[in-house]
């Protein structure tokens, strides 16, 4: 594993203490076989192997660091279920449920409500669409959660994930289809702080993440194309798509350490790190 070392090694933000857990699902059945992001090209060959080497070495990156990585079964028919950052929203080890605005994706949902009642987490079933985590965030050092609408979750969304929560959500508005979830266009980097693509707001959410988040890491187009705010920190280190080398030094400049790792095969559904590695907070 590469780590770019920053210096001062000491990341400027906040952080929660110890490891985290995250839930990954290997991509044994991936494949675009179906269009339903700009990213995706049904007629671009995807290898399928080397997708799952690519897997293993962020799996491996993860427990290198000392984080916990637990695996949801992949199931024939499903090729996004790799992306498991969609399956659920998971704060204080309840688990708020996906409903997916594609047909494509639908079932998805029932295999990530099974994996987490047999797991022991409390789930909340949702009313209304939403792609958790790919359109969810949670900052623990403000109880404020980040909330996406405008291709994949209804806003409504947004006011029940407040009340299973008993959290603020701050709703916010998505306007470039290529970055049709939160996660693709906004990450967080500690406790309190965040990265984000303001072009990829409406301007109503770009004055509010402005004022709410004036210490952010601003990402371009070139960064935000790279796959560079898909990303997953655990306060200190940020594990990165290799592509998004603008966002790697923005990053280190910050004070943060950063691991590149290679998700080519990934991003041809149009995903990255955090579309596949859902956070599951206790
Ligand atoms: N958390 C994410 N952004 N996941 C990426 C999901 C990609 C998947 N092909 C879709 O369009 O639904």
């Amino acid at each position: 594993m590469e780590i770019h070392r920053s210096s001062p090694a000491q990341a400027p933000g906040t952080r929660s203490p110890g490891r985290r857990t995250y839930l990954m699902c290997r991509p044994a059945y991936y494949a675009v076989e179906y269009a339903i992001n700009p990213w995706m090209d049904t007629t671009a060959p995807v290898d399928t192997t080397l997708a799952c080497a690519q897997w293993e070495e962020l799996a491996d990156i993860y427990t290198g660091l000392g984080h916990e990585v637990l695996r949801i079964e992949p199931e024939p028919g499903l090729p996004d279920m790799v992306y498991a950052a969609n399956g659920a929203f998971v704060v204080d080890g309840v688990a708020y449920g996906a409903s997916f605005r594609y047909p494509e994706r639908r079932p998805e949902a029932d295999a990530h409500e099974k994996w987490y009642r047999s797991a022991g987490w409390t789930v909340a079933k949702p009313e209304f669409i939403n792609e958790g985590e790919g359109d969810f965030t949670y900052l623990p050092g403000r109880e404020l959660i980040l909330a996406g609408w405008g291709f994949r979750t209804d806003a409504r969304a947004h006011a029940e994930a407040a009340d299973v929560f008993g959290r603020q959500v701050a709703s916010l508005r998505l306007v470039d289809p290529r970055y049709y979830h939160l996660d693709t266009a906004l990450a967080p980097l500690d406790d309190e702080r965040i990265a984000y693509y303001p072009e990829a707001f409406a301007p109503g959410s770009r004055l509010l993440l402005e004022r709410l988040f004036p210490d952010a890491v601003i990402a371009d187009a070139e960064d935000a194309a790279a796959f560079g705010l898909n990303f997953v920190s655990d306060g200190r280190n940020v594990v990165i798509n290799a592509e998004a080398t603008g966002m790697v030094g923005k990053l280190r400049e910050a004070g943060y350490e950063t691991i590149p790792v290679d998700l080519s095969e990934l991003k041809k559904g149009g995903g990255s790190v955090k579309c596949c590695t859902a956070e599951l907070r206790r």
